[in-house]
């Protein structure tokens, strides 16, 4: 698939001297979800601020179809649909008349049948007369979506589209997306959430601390992620891992009182019952085990120390 975004060498540094996106390299393609993964502040807004023409970069280039994000603006922005993580709009206003508003300052004719199409899409039809401060939470969101696709762009960025929603909901927001991207939208969404990435995208970047620290076709960062650590609390220290489980992922730790052992919740075997044999065989003994899951913080410095 063609490259439809190209970001290159990307810098933002804010007036306050703050850097937020550290030389970014990025290349999204035609037609696949991608999904942005990052903790609070890594600067997945920044990102598609500075793509989207919102925030100005420091250094680095953009493009988006070929065309130049700052020398060509009008022709990017027309192209791009922004969903925000909130609402500014009038809430006295109809669903109706701000989908067809936002659809117009675009500079797109009229088009009512595209409009009632949208809000059909997002099941907001029944409402699209009452006022926005009379909808639910959930339709407020979908409203979002139907006004970034008022003026028909070929790409979307969702920032944080599940943010605070139940469980319901997000699955419904999935839903809204993949049928997007069935439509041959491309489509770019940003999340705290790595059961998001998973769920969604079709290829994931890892952001943090303003660097894009890895990007990766969704099936491979999950097996990355799928590691988990069981800890043995030994009966009797170890100076060294006995030489009959050499073929373990071990670590010894706490003055040699414990065993860790990493191994992938996604292979087919975890290992643990071959380790507990050959751990008995050996003749080591424990008196307490426990298991621990990445967290996703674990991950990012994982991923950092890998890097480096
Ligand atoms: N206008 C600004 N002036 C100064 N610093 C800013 C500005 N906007 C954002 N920042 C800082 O830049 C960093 C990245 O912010 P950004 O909103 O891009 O992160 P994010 O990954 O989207 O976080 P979140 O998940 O919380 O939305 C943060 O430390 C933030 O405080």
């Amino acid at each position: 698939m063609p490259a439809v975004i190209r970001v290159e060498g990307l810098s933002k540094t804010y007036a306050s001297g703050f850097t937020a996106l550290k030389d970014i390299n990025l290349e999204i393609s035609q037609g696949e979800i991608f999904a942005l993964l990052g903790p609070n502040g890594a600067g997945k807004t920044t990102l598609i601020g500075c793509i989207c023409g919102i925030v100005n970069p420091t250094a680095g280039k953009i493009t988006v179809d070929g065309k130049d994000i700052v020398a060509d603006y009008r022709a990017v922005r027309a192209m791009i649909g922004l969903v925000p993580q909130e609402l500014a709009t009038d809430m006295f206003e109809t669903p109706w008349a701000t989908v067809n508003f936002s659809r117009g300052l675009f500079g797109k004719p009229q088009n009512h049948a595209y409009v009632e199409k949208v809000l059909r899409a997002l099941t907001l039809w029944e409402k699209k007369d009452s006022r926005i401060m009379t909808l639910s939470g959930g339709m407020k969101r979908r409203l979002l979506i139907a006004k970034a696709l008022a003026h028909e762009p070929r790409i979307l960025f969702l920032d944080e589209p599940t943010a605070g929603v139940d469980v319901e909901l997000r699955r419904e927001m999935w839903e809204i997306v993949r049928k997007l991207r069935a439509e041959g939208v491309t489509i770019i969404l940003t999340t705290h959430y790595i059961e998001e990435a998973e769920e969604m995208a079709d290829r994931v970047g890892v952001i943090a601390k303003g660097e894009i620290i890895l990007v990766e076709e969704k099936n491979e960062l999950m097996r990355k992620l799928g590691k988990k650590q069981l800890v043995l609390q030994l009966s009797a220290p170890l100076t060294e891992i006995p030489a009959g489980l050499g073929a373990y992922d071990l670590h010894l730790g706490a003055d040699g009182n414990e065993l860790t052992y990493t191994y992938d919740t996604r292979a087919e075997r975890t290992g643990i019952t071959a380790l507990l044999n050959d751990m008995r065989a050996a003749g080591v003994t424990f008196k307490d085990l426990s298991t621990m899951q990445s967290s996703l913080e674990d991950i990012f410095v994982d991923l950092v120390r890998e890097k480096r």
